[in-house]
């Protein structure tokens, strides 16, 4: 298992691109299903979660082109996915490929709309919380599918087609207001989501299905309308760039100080984000180029933040909020209100000699002068990248184990941090 190798210290200084969102690319992938025309996707990041995915949605018979890099190539440059589900010769979604993948349930809706059934394996992804899956059914149920649960697969069936509904969303859940909007764009008739999540993700992937021929009004807004079609057509589209990549440079560099440009990143996708690191004590300018972080010599000033749904501090980055909090000057607080389970980096940031106590879902972070190198482990995705965060600013040496973790999302980390001075390297093996 490959391990990365940090030595704390550094500064960081230059530019970083920002890779296409890995949470947008995911359910567009996904959306590919919902057409017998070529999807092409543009921008999508080099990740192990997308290499997975391709894996399933290829073992539903669909035609993955992805465009292999010519010389002269910009290698920043995300990949051009083109995706061709003309036939798909298998409706079942194995245990063995879903387990590893959070999104990969969420095939279930254009399968059940386009073919009328779908055998989908129960889904794994981050441990962060239980992570039940009721909503997306209760929404399918709504347009209509029989829905049964059997070896840990979910069996849905709506062999005369899905019809239009009112989807009431007991609590918001990005994953359930994805998989309603496919099921419905193929219904019959009208649908209405109410408490619809308004994630900058969905509101990309309501905008590919409109680019597909699709009916759909109101994403980003909490009641989303859609009026479903017959069949959806073929279509171009550009994934959005990521604002959780973003948001976690952005905190490492508030972290070790310096000056970085981040290049590509939009920050009308992060504001709540960058107002937290504004207080914190990071200057931020945004402009066409994307956004400019920097903290020179001013110390990090402590933070009070609830994660929230979007447009509020997002659960993706609480854990990188943590890592930059454990050296601010004071008393931060941190409560988790989204996963009931997503602490896991505490004990790990404790190893490089943070401060932190928690109680519930409340976590008190008490800043301390100075971080030591020492060996950490990753357990989720985001908690990887808090150690490394917390490991850059960290005294002497720091090695990060069970890295696979970084890799669902952070496209080339290792070589993005190094070209801004920071010294850290992949240890094969
Ligand atoms: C691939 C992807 O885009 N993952 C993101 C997505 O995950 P995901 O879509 O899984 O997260 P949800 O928004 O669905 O989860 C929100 C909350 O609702 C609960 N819930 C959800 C569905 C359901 O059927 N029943 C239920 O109780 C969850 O346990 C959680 O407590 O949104 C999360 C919240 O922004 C992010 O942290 C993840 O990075
Ligand atoms: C929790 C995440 O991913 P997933 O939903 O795939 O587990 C994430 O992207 O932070």
């Amino acid at each position: 298992m490959d391990r990365i190798r940090i030595v704390g210290g550094n500064p960081l200084n230059g530019t970083i691109p920002i890779s296409g969102a890995k949470n947008a690319a995911l359910p567009l992938m996904i959306a590919g299903l919902l057409t017998e025309e070529k999807l092409v996707l543009e921008n999508v990041p080099r990740l192990a979660d997308v290499a997975q995915l391709q894996r399933i949605l290829g073992n539903h018979g669909i035609d993955i082109t992805v465009n292999g890099k010519r010389r002269g190539d910009d290698a920043y440059a995300g990949q051009t996915m083109e995706i061709d589900a003309r036939v798909i010769v298998d409706t079942t979604a194995p245990y063995e490929l879903v387990s590893k993948m959070r999104a990969s349930f969420w095939v279930i809706a254009p399968l059940l709309a386009r073919m009328g059934e779908a055998k989908v394996s129960l889904p794994g992804g981050c441990a962060i919380g239980t992570r039940p899956v009721d909503f997306h059914l209760d929404a399918l149920r709504a347009l209509g599918a029989e829905i049964e649960i059997d070896g840990g697969y979910v069996l849905a069936r709506a062999p005369k087609g899905l019809v239009g509904a009112q989807i009431v969303f007991p609590k918001v859940s990005v994953g359930a207001t994805h998989t309603a909007i496919m099921a419905a764009s193929l219904a019959k008739g009208d649908t209405v989501i109410k408490n619809a999540a308004r994630e900058p993700e969905i509101v990309d992937l309501a905008d590919c299905i409109n680019a597909m021929g699709g009916r759909i009004e109101g994403q980003g807004t909490e009641t989303i309308r859609i009026t479903g079609v017959p069949r959806l057509r073929g279509a171009r589209h550009t994934v959005l760039p990521d604002r959780i990549e973003t948001g976690t440079y952005a905190m490492a560099v508030a972290m070790t100080g310096g000056e970085v440009m981040l290049s590509g990143a939009r920050g009308d996708l992060l504001e709540s984000a960058l107002d937290t690191l504004r207080g914190a004590g990071a200057e931020i300018t945004v402009s066409n180029e994307g956004l400019k972080v920097k903290r020179n010599g001013a110390g990090i000033a402590p933070v009070e933040v609830t994660t929230e749904p979007f447009p509020g501090f997002p659960t993706d980055l609480q854990a990188q909020l943590m890592a930059l909090t454990t050296r601010a000057k004071g008393t931060s607080t941190i409560t988790e209100t989204i996963f009931e389970n997503r602490f896991m980096h505490v004990q790990e940031l404790a190893r490089l000699g943070a401060s932190i106590h928690l109680d519930g879902q409340v976590a008190t972070i008490e800043g301390v002068e100075r971080l030591k190198g020492a060996p950490v482990m990753a357990t989720d995705l985001r908690a990887s990248v808090s150690l490394v965060i917390g490991a850059l600013a960290a005294e002497g040496e720091s090695m990060i184990h069970r890295v696979y973790h970084l890799d669902r999302g952070f496209e080339r980390l290792e070589e993005k941090l190094s070209a801004c001075g920071a010294e850290i390297e992949r240890i094969a093996g």
